[in-house]
C-alpha cells in the first residue's frame, strides 16, 4: 500500500528526500534587566509560552493529519544575543512561522523577530501589574517602522498576572494567525505543475510565473501533456498499482447515463479501455506531480522525482480532449480524499490548467485541510426565471436566487456532501472520514460517458448534486494588469432544489457533470446586495468551493501574501490583518488593504 500521506518524498539513489512540514516558533521575550526584574518573569514568560505551544499543538493538524509541532528556543529573549540565539534554532528546526509571547515589557526592537519573509504574531497579555501590552505596542510599532508587518494579539478583558489561561478570543486570533501562517509556508518552495499549455484562451491558464514566484514563493514547472502518453505507451507506471485500481474503479465507480444519441455512442468494449485509460492518467499525474519510489525501482529515476508540485493543472481542452479521453476522472479522483490506497490527502489539480482557480482550491486545501470542488460560475437564476422555467417558486435559503455551480471534471467526490458533522453534510478532512462516508460519496456518484460534442475522445465525467445546507466559501483569484492579483470571496450555503426543478434546470446545461447550487450570504451592500450581484462581479468563469464559512482565514491568507481582497462578505469583527492595516486607514478598511498591500509589495519579490 502507497503512503498515506502526500509528502512529497523521494528516493534519490540511496538518499531519501523529504520536505518537512514548517514548525512553529514560539518566542518568549523578557525584561532583559537582572538583578530582580527579569528572575520574577522568568517562570511566568516560559508558563505562557509552554501555553501557546500547547494550545497550538493541540488544536492544529498540518495537511498529513499530523499535530503541528512548536518549538521553543533554549531560553527567554531579553535582547539580541539571546534572539539570534532562537533564530539559529528555528532555522535549524524549519519554522515557518513565529509567535512571540510575553506578559511583560520588553525591548522592542532588540527582541523583535527580524526573519525575512515569514508570518510573524505577537501576543502581549493583557495584565496590568506588568505591561505586556506596552511591549506589544512598542514592537508592533518597530515592526511597522522596518516594514516586516505583524499580527498583534491583545486580549480583550484583563487577566490576572498567575492566569496562564489563553482567552477565547486570544485563541481565535492564534488559531487564524498559525493556520494561515502554516499555509504561507507550506506551499513556499512548492511547485505548481503546468501539464500542457492554454485551455480555449482561458486566461488563468496562462501560468504567470511572476505571480507564483514574487507571491507564493513557488515555481512553475511546465510539462507537454504528451508525457502522459509517453508514460502510457512506456508503461512508466506501478503496473501493480493500476491492476489494483482498474478493479476498484470497476467495483466502485458506477457508470450513468450516456449523453451521446445512440448513432453517436461507442461500444462496451472501448468504454473499458477508456475506464483503463482514465485510471491510468490518474496515477500518472499523480506521480509527474509528486513522484513516486516505485518508479526508481523500476528503472526510472528521473520520473520517481515528480515535480515537487503542491497543485497542478490539466489544459486538457482542447487539442488533447479532441482525441484522448478526458481528464476529468483523473481530476475527480486526485482531487478526493480517496481512492483505490484508501483515505489520504487530497493532490490539488485544476481543471483547464485554470492556475488562479487552482491556487484557490490550494488556499482552500491548506487552510482547512479538507477536499476542494473546482466550478463553473455558470448560471445566475433569478427566482423569476426558476418559476418562469419549473413553476416552483422558490422559497428559503433560494428566494433570492441560486448559483449553479457545475464543471466537467475536478470536482472531488467529497462534493457529494455525503459526509456528516454532527449529522449534517460536510467535506472533512481525509483522517476524520469513515468508510462509510467513502461508500456513500461513491454511491451519489456516477460517472457518465463524456459529451462527444464537447470532448471528441470521450472520457468519463462525474455527476453528483451537491447536498444542501452546507456552509461553503467560494473564492477566486484575478489578475488586473496594473493592479497585480486581486481575491474575491463569498461565503454562501450550498442548498438543495427539489428534485424534478434540479432535474429541469441541469437538463438545460451538461447533465453528466457535477452540479453545486449555491447562494451567496447577503450583506445589503455592494457586491452582496443580491444573488445576481455576486455572479455579476465575479471575476472570472470559475471558483474554487471550500468546505465552510472559513472567508476570514482567507482573508488573513491574503493578507500575509500582499494580496488585496476586492469583494467578501465576512463581517468586520472577523478579519485579522497585520496591526500596519491600520495605518492605511481605519475607517473603509476595504480600499486601506488596497494601499497596504501596494506599499509592502509582494512578499518574495526579488
Ligand atoms: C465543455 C466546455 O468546454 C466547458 O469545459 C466549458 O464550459 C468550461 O468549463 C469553461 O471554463
Ligand atoms: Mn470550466
Amino acid at each position: 500500500m502507497q503512503n498515506k500521506r502526500n509528502e512529497y518524498t523521494v528516493n534519490i539513489g540511496e538518499k531519501r528526500f523529504v520536505e518537512d512540514y514548517p514548525k512553529v516558533g514560539i518566542r518568549p521575550t523578557i525584561d532583559g534587566r537582572y538583578g530582580g526584574v527579569r528572575e520574577s518573569l522568568e517562570e511566568h514568560t516560559w508558563k505562557l509560552a509552554q501555553a501557546v505551544a500547547e494550545f497550538i499543538e493541540n488544536n492544529i493538524y498540518l495537511p498529513n493529519g499530523e499535530k503541528v509541532k512548536c518549538i521553543l528556543p533554549p531560553r527567554c529573549i531579553g535582547g539580541v544575543v539571546e534572539a539570534r540565539m532562537a533564530d539559529e534554532l528555528f532555522k535549524k528546526e524549519g519554522v515557518g512561522l513565529s509567535i512571540t509571547v510575553t506578559p511583560c515589557w520588553c525591548y522592542g526592537a532588540e527582541t523583535m523577530d527580524m526573519t525575512l519573509d515569514i508570518p510573524k504574531a505577537v501576543w502581549g497579555f493583557n495584565g496590568t501589574e506588568r505591561p505586556g501590552a506596552v511591549y506589544l505596542a512598542a514592537v508592533s510599532a518597530a515592526h511597522n517602522q522596518k516594514g516586516l508587518p505583524v499580527f498583534k494579539i491583545y486580549g480583550k478583558d484583563v487577566q490576572d498576572k498567575d492566569d496562564f489561561s489563553i482567552p477565547q478570543d486570544v485563541q481565535e486570533k492564534i488559531l487564524k494567525f498559525v493556520k494561515s501562517a502554516l499555509a504561507v509556508s507550506i506551499m513556499k518552495n512548492k511547485s505548481y505543475l503546468s501539464i500542457g499549455s492554454v485551455s480555449m484562451g482561458i486566461a488563468g491558464s496562462i501560468v504567470d510565473p511572476d505571480f507564483f514566484e514574487d507571491y507564493l514563493g513557488m515555481r512553475v514547472e511546465y510539462v507537454d501533456m504528451s508525457e502522459i502518453i509517453r508514460q502510457i505507451e512506456e508503461k512508466i507506471y506501478d503496473q501493480e498499482e493500476f491492476e489494483r485500481a482498474i478493479q476498484w474503479v470497476r467495483n466502485n465507480c458506477r457508470e450513468g447515463e450516456d449523453p451521446n444519441p445512440p448513432e453517436k455512442r461507442v461500444d462496451r468494449k472501448k468504454k473499458d479501455e477508456v475506464w483503463e485509460f482514465v485510471v491510468k492518467m490518474a496515477i500518472i499525474t499523480r506521480d509527474l506531480m509528486v513522484g513516486n519510489k516505485k518508479l526508481e525501482e523500476l528503472g526510472y529515476p528521473e520520473e520517481n522525482l515528480g515535480h515537487n508540485a503542491i497543485l497542478a493543472g490539466f489544459q486538457g481542452q482542447r487539442q488533447w480532449t479532441d482525441h484522448f479521453p478526458n481528464g476529468d476522472f483523473m481530476e475527480t479522483i486526485l482531487n478526493s480524499s480517496f481512492d483505490w490506497n484508501g483515505l489520504r490527502q487530497p493532490y490539488i489539480l485544476a481543471t483547464e490548467n485554470d492556475s488562479l482557480n487552482g491556487v484557490c482550491m490550494l488556499f482552500g486545501h491548506l487552510l482547512t485541510n479538507t477536499a476542494q470542488i473546482f466550478a463553473d460560475v455558470r448560471t445566475y437564476w433569478s427566482p423569476e426565471a426558476i418559476y418562469r422555467v419549473t413553476g416552483w417558486k422558490p422559497e428559503g435559503l433560494s428566494e433570492n436566487g441560486v448559483i449553479h455551480l457545475i464543471n466537467s471534471g475536478s470536482a472531488a467526490l467529497d462534493g457529494t456532501g455525503q459526509q456528516e458533522i454532527d449529522g449534517k453534510p460536510a467535506i472533512k478532512p481525509f483522517w476524520e472520514i469513515t468508510e462509510e462516508e467513502v461508500r456513500k460519496c461513491l454511491e451519489a456518484t456516477r460517472f457518465c460517458y463524456a459529451n462527444l460534442g464537447y470532448f471528441r475522445g470521450g472520457g468519463f465525467s462525474t455527476k453528483f448534486v451537491t447536498r444542501g445546507s452546507m456552509p461553503v466559501t467560494i473564492s477566486r483569484l484575478n489578475i488586473v494588469k496594473g493592479l497585480g492579483p486581486v481575491l474575491q470571496i463569498a461565503e454562501g450555503w450550498t442548498v438543495e432544489l427539489p428534485p424534478n426543478v434540479h432535474e429541469i434546470l441541469d437538463r438545460r446545461t451538461d447533465p453528466t457533470w457535477p452540479t453545486t447550487w449555491f447562494v451567496p450570504k447577503l450583506t445589503g451592500k455592494g457586491a452582496f446586495k443580491s444573488v445576481y450581484s455576486v455572479m455579476e462581479n465575479w471575476g472570472a468563469n470559475h471558483c474554487a468551493i471550500t468546505y465552510g464559512h472559513v472567508g476570514d482565514l482567507f482573508i488573513t491568507l491574503a493578507s500575509m501574501l500582499r494580496i488585496p481582497v476586492c469583494m467578501h462578505n465576512v463581517e468586520e469583527e472577523r478579519i485579522f490583518r497585520p496591526s500596519a492595516w491600520s495605518a492605511f486607514g481605519t475607517e473603509d478598511l476595504e480600499s486601506a488593504d488596497f494601499r497596504a498591500c501596494r506599499n509592502f509589495g509582494p512578499l518574495y519579490k526579488k
